[in-house]
């Protein structure tokens, strides 16, 4: 497969993890989701998650910030460091957590207020003062401000599936987290609104860590650095540079799952 660059800029980078799982698993009941796995996600880096369905790509993503204690039945065992420390031990607060780790979901889930106050609620929950610089910076970041200059006080809900999609990563990049978490932001966005979305994910990349699952493997390549593959079963195959994966990978499983053979 060719794989685009974009990606190029930053392939100098050096590989400095910041998020680092230790034997990290997740049961959901008597379902073993998440398989015991070891990765390290380097800053900076855009890092994709991919495999076929319910091979537990969004679970591994959800514990990175703590998003399974919400589940009653998800049980965690093992370590997930970020920057070092043990997100679950005892004196991690996992809302704090989240403020330093985003997330954004697959379907754009802008609160029912305005533009304004969506990306006030960002900046809010890191106790940042509301100001009109800081809506537009994080508006800018999120690649939305040119469209919504001069309608900030309308609602979210007006705008066009990408462009919630843009306002809800502006929300969460308001807070000015290390890492943002994406679990198919761009699946339910048309081809144009998803181009732009996966545009603004490269330009994320200069100033976050970002890990993303999607299902969509062209995008995967188009977009990463770094690509993990989970296969059926909560298990981690592969984890490498995202053209190495897709044009060299290591198992003959991920080769027949990438070229189409199943998932
Ligand atoms: N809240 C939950 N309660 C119980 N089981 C769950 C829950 N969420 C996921 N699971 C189970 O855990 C396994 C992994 O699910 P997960 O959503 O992580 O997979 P996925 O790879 O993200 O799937 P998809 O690509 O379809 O979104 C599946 O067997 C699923 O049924």
């Amino acid at each position: 497969m060719e794989i685009e660059a974009g990606r190029t800029g930053r392939a100098a980078r050096p590989d400095t993890p910041v998020l680092e799982a230790r034997g990290l698993e997740v049961h959901y009941g008597d379902d073993h989701a998440l398989q015991p796995t070891t990765v390290d996600i380097p800053q900076k880096q855009v890092t994709a998650i991919i495999g076929p369905s319910g091979c537990g790509k969004s679970t591994f993503l959800r514990s990175i910030n703590r998003m399974n204690d919400l589940i009653d039945v998800a049980r965690v065992e093992g370590e997930l460091r970020f920057r070092g420390k043990n997100v679950y031990d005892e004196d991690v607060d996992p809302v704090a957590l989240r403020r330093r780790i985003g997330m954004v979901f697959q379907k754009p889930n802008p609160f029912p207020k305005s533009i304004r106050e969506n990306v006030a609620y960002g900046l809010n929950v890191q106790g940042k003062e509301v100001t009109d610089e800081a809506v537009e910076t994080a508006l800018r970041r999120a690649a939305l401000w040119e469209e919504v200059e001069g309608k900030l006080d309308s609602s979210g809900l007006d705008l066009s599936g990408g462009q919630q999609q843009r306002l809800c990563i502006a929300r969460a990049i308001a807070p000015d987290p290390e890492v943002i978490l994406m679990d198919e932001p761009a699946s339910a966005l048309d081809p144009i609104a998803t181009s732009k979305v996966e545009d603004l994910i490269d330009d994320l990349a200069e100033e976050y860590t970002v890990v993303i699952v999607t299902h969509n493997m062209q995008q995967a390549a188009r977009i990463s650095d770094k690509t993990a593959v989970f296969l059926t079963g909560g298990e981690l195959v592969e984890f490498g540079d995202t053209n190495e994966v897709f044009e060299n990978p290591e198992h003959q499983a991920v080769e027949d799952y990438i070229t189409g053979k199943f998932g």
